[in-house]
């Protein structure tokens, strides 16, 4: 059994739908989703503003590159080219940690990371997780205080769309 923690993003077309594929394609695996918001772009490239979200699956039978193939054929059937780096996209699906029954998987394979090796740093992944998980942690610190960590600016910018609409 596996429970994976997923950021979803997207800064092209129709924003909220390429997010929804997602909780589409997880169906009764889904165990919790944050609220989604808006975000400046991360990164350096200059964009349009992104949705993100964070969502939280189970599955008692998947290893973690079941969850990073869930990723990439979201990523597919949302026409997701891969050009700049940080670049805009339709959807972005990242596993930002994965647990199994004893605890927090790591991996150092570039195929698949885990923890995602940026994830601490991002405020639109941090955000999202800290109000959807309350008691989160990531690589043994709790996700509360990498947010501390983060510039105040940053951790404001990311605003809950409002209103919340179901989410
Ligand atoms: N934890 C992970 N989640 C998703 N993809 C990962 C992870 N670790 C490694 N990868 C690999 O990263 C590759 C590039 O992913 P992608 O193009 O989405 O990167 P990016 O979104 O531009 O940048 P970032 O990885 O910083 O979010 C993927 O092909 C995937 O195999
Ligand atoms: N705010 C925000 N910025 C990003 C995002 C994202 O999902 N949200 N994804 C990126 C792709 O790697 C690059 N920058």
């Amino acid at each position: 059994m596996t429970v994976a923690v997923l950021s979803i993003g997207s800064n092209i077309g129709d924003r909220r739908a390429h997010l929804e594929s997602v909780v589409d394609a997880l169906g009764e695996r889904l165990i919790a989703r944050s609220r989604i918001y808006e975000t400046p772009p991360w990164g350096g490239v200059e964009q349009e503003p992104f949705l993100n979200a964070i969502l939280l699956a189970e599955d008692s039978d998947w290893l973690p590159d079941d969850w990073l193939a869930l990723a990439q054929r979201c990523e597919g059937a949302a026409d997701r080219v891969r050009d700049i780096r940080w670049g805009p996209r339709t959807l972005d699906v990242d596993i930002v940690t994965c647990h199994d029954a004893d605890g927090e998987i790591r991996s150092g394979d570039p195929r698949l990371t885990l923890p995602h090796p940026r994830a601490h740093e991002r405020a639109f992944v941090l955000v999202p997780w800290a109000q959807a998980r309350p008691g989160a942690s990531l690589g043994g610190i709790p996700v509360t205080e990498l947010l501390d960590r983060l510039p105040a600016a940053e951790v404001q910018a990311v605003r809950p769309l409002d209103p919340p609409r179901g989410w």
